[in-house]
C-alpha cells in the first residue's frame, strides 16, 4: 500500500439529512481517525447508511459538514473519490464478468495505469482470498464471496479511507475472522476504516472505537462514556456466574438479595448496576468461600455500552 498520506480521517459535524418528511439523519457528530477501525453502531433505520452515503459523496447533507482527509465530499468530489473506498451493504455485480474482470473494470474506472492494475488485481485477490475463483463469473459466487469481491473492489485504488456498510453480513464465521484481519491490517498501515454494524457481539474484536447512533443522532462516541464500564450511574446489565458448587452460589446470591436466573451449562445470571457492584460481589463471593469458576459480563465491551445506552433515559430520549 503506497498511495496513503498519513493522518487522513473522517470528520462529521452536526450533519443532517431528510428524505421528504423522513428525517433520516438529524444530528451526527464524530471523527474516525486514521489508523483505527471505527464502528458506527445502531439499530435498523437509525441513519447509518444515510450517513455513510454522505461520507462517500453519494448524497448531499442538508446541514452540517463532512470532511474526508480534509476534503468536502460534495464540493471536492474528485479528491474524496481518489482517497475513499466504498463498499455498500448490497453489492451489485455483473453476472457475466469474472472476478478478475470486475476488478480490472474498477481499476480502469479509477484510471490506474495498465501495469499498476496488472499487479494490483492479483494482490487484491490474495488479500480477500478469491484467487481460486479469479476466472469464475460473478453469478456463481456465494453471498460471502460476493462480499469479498466488494471489499476488493473498494480497495482497488489503495484508498486511505475505507467506508464499509455492514461488511460482515452474509459472511460465515471463518470469513468474518478473515475480514477482521484484513481490516486490522489496513488500519495498522494507517488507513481510516469506518464500518457500520448491528452485530454487536463481534465489534469488540473488530473495532477500536464505537460511535453509537439512535434515531438519526450520534448519542455517544465512546463506550466507556456510555456507561457500560463505569460504576456510578452505569446501566444495569447482566453478568454470568458459574461455581463448582451451584447450591452454595445460589445461597450466597440470595443472601445478598440478588435474583439469579438459570443460564446454560449450570451457570446463573444476575443483573448488576455496573463494574463497581460486580467487583464488590466477586470479592464477597470469594470471601464467602464460593468456589467460582466463571464471572463475566454476558455481553462484550461495546455491546454492554450499547445496551446501557438504549436502556438509559438519555438513549430512549434520542430515539424517535
Ligand atoms: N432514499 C430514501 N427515501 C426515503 N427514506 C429513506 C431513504 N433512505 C433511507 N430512508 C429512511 O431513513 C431512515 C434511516 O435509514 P438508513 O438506511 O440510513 O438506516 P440504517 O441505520 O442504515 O438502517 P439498517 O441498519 O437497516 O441498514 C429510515 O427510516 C429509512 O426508511
Amino acid at each position: 500500500m503506497t498511495g496513503r498520506e498519513a493522518g487522513e480521517g473522517i470528520e462529521v459535524v452536526s450533519v443532517a439529512r431528510a428524505f421528504g418528511r423522513v428525517r433520516a439523519v438529524t444530528d451526527m457528530t464524530f471523527s474516525a481517525p486514521a489508523g483505527r477501525v471505527t464502528a458506527l453502531v445502531g439499530p435498523n433505520g437509525s441513519g447509518k447508511t444515510t450517513l455513510m452515503l454522505m461520507v462517500a459523496g453519494l448524497l448531499e447533507p442538508d446541514a452540517g459538514s463532512v470532511r474526508v482527509g480534509g476534503f468536502d465530499p460534495t464540493r471536492e468530489a474528485a479528491a474524496v473519490r481518489a482517497r475513499l473506498g466504498w463498499m455498500p451493504d448490497v453489492f451489485g455485480a455483473w453476472d457475466a464478468l469474472t472476478v478478475t474482470e470486475h476488478l480490472a473494470v474498477f481499476a480502469d474506472a479509477y484510471r490506474l495505469p495498465r501495469d499498476v492494475a496488472a499487479a494490483r488485481v492479483p494482490e487484491l485477490l490474495a488479500t480477500v482470498r478469491l484467487e481460486p475463483l479469479a476466472d469464475a463469473p460473478a453469478r456463481v459466487l456465494s453471498r460471502g464471496q460476493k462480499q469479498r469481491l466488494g471489499l476488493a473492489r473498494a480497495l482497488v485504488h489503495d484508498p486511505s479511507v475505507l467506508v464499509l456498510d455492514e461488511p460482515a453480513s452474509g459472511l460465515d464465521p471463518g470469513s468474518r475472522i478473515e475480514l477482521r484481519h484484513v481490516l486490522r491490517g489496513l488500519a495498522d498501515e494507517g488507513c481510516c476504516v469506518l464500518v457500520s454494524s448491528h452485530v454487536l457481539s463481534e465489534l469488540d474484536d473488530l473495532a477500536d472505537d464505537a460511535v453509537f447512533v439512535l434515531g438519526g443522532r450520534t448519542v455517544a462516541a465512546d463506550p466507556a462514556a456510555a456507561g457500560g464500564r463505569s460504576g456510578a450511574g452505569a446501566a444495569r446489565l447482566g453478568w454470568r456466574l458459574r461455581a463448582l458448587d451451584q447450591a452454595a452460589l445460589l445461597a450466597a446470591l440470595a443472601d445478598r438479595g440478588l435474583l439469579a436466573a438459570p443460564a446454560p451449562g449450570g451457570a446463573v445470571e444476575v443483573v448488576l448496576a455496573g463494574e463497581r457492584e460486580a467487583a464488590a460481589l466477586l470479592r464477597d463471593l470469594v470471601g464467602a468461600g464460593v468456589p467460582l469458576t466463571h464471572f463475566a459480563p454476558t455481553a462484550g465491551r461495546i455491546e454492554q455500552a450499547y445496551l446501557g445506552l438504549t436502556a438509559s433515559p438519555a438513549g430512549q430520549g434520542a430515539e424517535r
